[in-house]
C-alpha cells in the first residue's frame, strides 16, 4: 500500500503567527499550485488513486479539487485531515503568546492543552482514526491513497506509521508543497519512507 501526502501550498500569513485550525486562504495561485504539484507527482511515479483526499480548509481543498481534476480522480473532504487546533492562540503571533502557557504546553506536549483546543492526544486519535480508515478500505497492497493536508498531521502520519515520537518527526523539515510517500509492501509489514519532503 502506497500513502502519499501532499502539504498545501503556501497560505497568505505571516510566518510569525499561529495558525491550525483558521482557515487561512492560499497566497499563490490554486491552478498553477496544481498543475506543478501534477508534474512533480508524474515525475516521481507516484501510484494514481481513484479518489483524492482532502483536508476541509481552502489552503488544501482549493488546490485539491483542481489537482484531482488534472489526475482524473474523485476529491474526497475529510474533517480528520484538519490540522490540529491551537484554541485560543490562532491568529496570535507565537511571539507574543504568554510564556508561561507555551512552556506548560512543551513541557507535557502530550496532553496539555493550555490554550484551549485539541491536545495532542486527541490530534493524534482523529488522525488514527483516518488511518484506519485508509488500511479497512485498501487491504490490497497494491493500494494507493493520496491526500492534501497539513505539516501537523504529515508529521504525526510519519510517528505513528514509522514509530517515530511526534517530538521526533517534528524537527524534520517540511516545506510548503512538499510531498511525503510511505509504503507498506504486505498488508502486515513495517512501513518504511519513500520519500520525505520532496
Ligand atoms: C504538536 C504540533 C505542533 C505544531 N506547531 C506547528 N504546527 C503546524 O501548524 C501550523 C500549520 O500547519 P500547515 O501550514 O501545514 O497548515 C504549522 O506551523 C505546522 O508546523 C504543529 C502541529 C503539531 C501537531
Amino acid at each position: 500500500m502506497d500513502l502519499v501526502l501532499i502539504r498545501h501550498p503556501a497560505p497568505a500569513i505571516d510566518a510569525g503567527v499561529c495558525y491550525g485550525r483558521t482557515d487561512v486562504p492560499l497566497a499563490g495561485d490554486a491552478a498553477e499550485s496544481a498543475l506543478a504539484l501534477a508534474a512533480r507527482l508524474a515525475a516521481l511515479a507516484v501510484p494514481m488513486p481513484a479518489c483524492l483526499s482532502t483536508s476541509p480548509l481552502r489552503r488544501c481543498a482549493d488546490v485539491a479539487e483542481r489537482l484531482a481534476v488534472l489526475l482524473g480522480s474523485a476529491c474526497d473532504t475529510d474533517a480528520r485531515l484538519r490540522e490540529i487546533d491551537f484554541g485560543e492562540w490562532e491568529g496570535q503571533r507565537w511571539d507574543a503568546i504568554d510564556r508561561d502557557a507555551l512552556d506548560a504546553w512543551a513541557a507535557d506536549l502530550r496532553h496539555a492543552r493550555a490554550h484551549g483546543g485539541e491536545s495532542v492526544a486527541q490530534f493524534e486519535a482523529r488522525v488514527d482514526a483516518w488511518l484506519e480508515m485508509c488500511r479497512g478500505a485498501s487491504s490490497a497492497s497494491a493500494a494507493s491513497v493520496l491526500a492534501v493536508t497539513h505539516a501537523g498531521v504529515m508529521r504525526m502520519i510519519a510517528a505513528r506509521l514509522l514509530g517515530e515520537t511526534i517530538e521526533t518527526t517534528l524537527k524534520w523539515p517540511l516545506e510548503m508543497a512538499a510531498v511525503v510517500w510511505l509504503r507498506r509492501d504486505e498488508p502486515a509489514g513495517d512501513w518504511r519512507l519513500v520519500h520525505w519532503n520532496v
